[in-house]
């Protein structure tokens, strides 16, 4: 994977263990005072009408970086009423520093009162929320957020805002802005962590980028540059075989778009053939409607054994509107046992809900070459136990999932997460929330196929193809249906 550290994203925890050894060369104190000085920065380009900034401070250091926070406030002239969570005698290390360069007055968090007017800084809890937050905040929240409707500025996250699973421990500020520091966590980028923490900034505080790298785990945003250069090479005389060959199986006569919304969606990926494979009994209905994919028919397994002779056949979609369980099972067996690619999608996923270990077992011991695609009650079907641990994100699910199946995961939803076995995460931003409309993650699943066709690794083949159906999705607009997606696919970045 590339090595820019504006992609990655950081636990909590791993952020403690960097500030650690950042300590070891660098004042820690200098980076609250950066972190401190940027939150203020931020709030008086923001808000300029601001009439005070109320600085809620906790008892941590996320309250540290209010004190540095409101004493820049003050000195660049802005009004400011500081309230604090707790004893401030008894603020220790970095956050009693801040507090002691503060000259202002603070009083309790339970006198503030919100008035018009006011921009809220929310310093109470950052990356050290441990618990459900107490009910006095929660009480502070609703009145800010819902009965004033103050607009916030988070610092480093919304309180209450879990920074490792971006759930909500209590209650949550919802902020119009957060302020963070280096990377992203994943708090940011899962949901609803991702919507209450409203436009994010992240600013450099001068931790060296070798400490991020070597502390981080490999988690990292969706962007382009981490796929880049797996992407299948575009040369001008290559054959249509050699731009690879995918092929999708069509559902019965009855639910036959959902395979051709896969099957055209490849094609336009870059797959150079498609071919739908279809029960006989739907072979009518599919011809109708096709054009560039062509048509083969297939109904059991012997159709398929024989199909498989053709070495040039090595992808494979199969659950779009498939229907039949049984047929799903033998058929996901023999494309195994040949060495073949899958796309496992849909009703695909569902056929392998009494026995999903038979599944795991058919692609064990070899690199990843089964890209699944559940959203999460196809995911709750496969993985019952990490559906049910409250105590995982998203990205630990996705995560344990790709290391129990050895496939790609692609944990669907707004806040998207590709996962592979030896560990490395991406997590989705570019999505927009038109792209939720029947039929959408039949097109994706075709995007991944046509990637997988034209040679690329299963796991950048995957995040790949997210990234161009988000891209679609963004292009075709607000009201899509999942017929203009494929025609949406943009061609590979720059
Ligand atoms: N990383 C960086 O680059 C830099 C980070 N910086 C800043 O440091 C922040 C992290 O600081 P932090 O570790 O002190 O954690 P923080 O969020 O202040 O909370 C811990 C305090 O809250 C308490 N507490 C927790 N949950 C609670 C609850 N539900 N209800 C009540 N209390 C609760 C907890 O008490 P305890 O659990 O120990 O009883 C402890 O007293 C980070 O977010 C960023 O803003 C910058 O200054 C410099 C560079
Ligand atoms: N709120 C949202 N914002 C952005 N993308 C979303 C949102 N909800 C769902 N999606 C995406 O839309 C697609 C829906 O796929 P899926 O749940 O399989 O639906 P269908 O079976 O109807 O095609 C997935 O790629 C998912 O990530
Ligand atoms: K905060």
């Amino acid at each position: 994977m590339h090595k820019d550290i504006d992609t990655l994203i950081v636990t909590p925890e791993d952020m403690g263990r960097i500030d650690r050894a950042a300590a070891l060369d660098l004042s820690s104190y200098g980076l609250m005072e950066r972190a401190g000085q940027a939150v203020a920065a931020a709030a008086l380009r923001r808000f300029p009408g601001a009439l005070r900034f109320a600085v809620l401070c906790g008892p941590g250091n996320n309250g540290g970086d209010g004190y540095v926070a409101a004493r820049a406030l003050q000195e660049a002239g802005a009004a400011v009423a500081v309230h604090a969570l707790g004893e401030t005698a008894a603020l220790t290390g970095d956050a009693a520093s801040a507090f002691a360069c503060f000259s202002g007055s603070v009083a309790p968090l339970s006198a503030y009162v919100p008035a018009a007017g006011d921009v809220v800084i929310d310093a109470l809890f950052g990356a050290g929320l441990s618990r459900d937050v107490p009910q006095a905040v929660a009480d502070i929240i609703e009145a800010v957020c819902r009965k004033a409707a103050l607009p916030v500025l988070a610092v480093d996250l919304p309180s209450g805002v879990d920074g490792r699973t971006g759930q909500v421990r209590g209650a949550a500020f919802e902020a119009s802005a957060t302020v963070t520091f280096m990377c992203r966590k994943p708090g940011h980028l899962l949901l609803p962590g991702r919507s209450l923490a409203g436009d994010l900034e992240v600013f450099d505080i001068g931790i060296p980028a070798r400490l991020l790298a070597r502390h981080a785990d490999h988690m990292r945003v969706n962007v382009p540059a981490i796929w880049r250069l797996a992407l299948p090479e575009q040369e001008g005389a290559i054959h249509k075989y050699g731009r690879g060959h995918l092929a999708v199986f069509s559902g019965p006569a009855t639910a036959t778009g959902a395979a051709r919304l896969s099957a055209a969606a490849g094609l336009r990926a870059g797959a150079g053939l498609v071919t739908l494979l279809s029960p006989r009994e739907a072979l009518s209905v599919n011809a109708a409607h096709l054009t560039a994919a062509m048509l083969k028919p297939v109904d059991g397994d012997d159709d398929l054994s024989a199909l498989l002779d053709d070495a040039r056949l090595q992808t494979f979609v199969l659950g779009p509107g498939f229907g039949d369980g049984a047929r799903a099972r033998g058929h996901v067996r023999l494309l195994a046992e040949g060495g073949r690619r899958l796309v496992l999608d849909a009703d695909g996923i569902s056929a392998f809900r009494d026995d999903p270990a038979a599944l795991f077992a058919l692609f064990s011991g070899e690199s990843p070459r089964l890209v699944l695609t559940p959203h999460d009650g196809e995911f709750a079907r496969l993985f019952p136990d990490l559906a049910q641990d409250g105590a995982l994100s998203k990205i630990d699910r996705a995560r344990k999932a790709a290391a129990r199946s050895n496939g790609i995961l692609i944990l669907k939803g707004a806040d998207t997460v590709i996962a592979a076995p030896d560990g490395r995460v991406l997590v989705n931003g570019n999505a927009p929330p038109w792209l939720a409309t029947a039929g959408s993650g039949d097109v994706l699943a075709g995007i991944v196929g046509a990637h997988l066709a034209q040679g690329m690794p299963a796991f950048e083949a995957a995040a790949s193809a997210v990234w161009r159906h988000g891209e679609a999705g963004r292009i075709a607009g607000e009201g899509l249906t999942a017929e203009d997606l494929p025609d949406a696919i943009p061609p590979w970045p720059e």
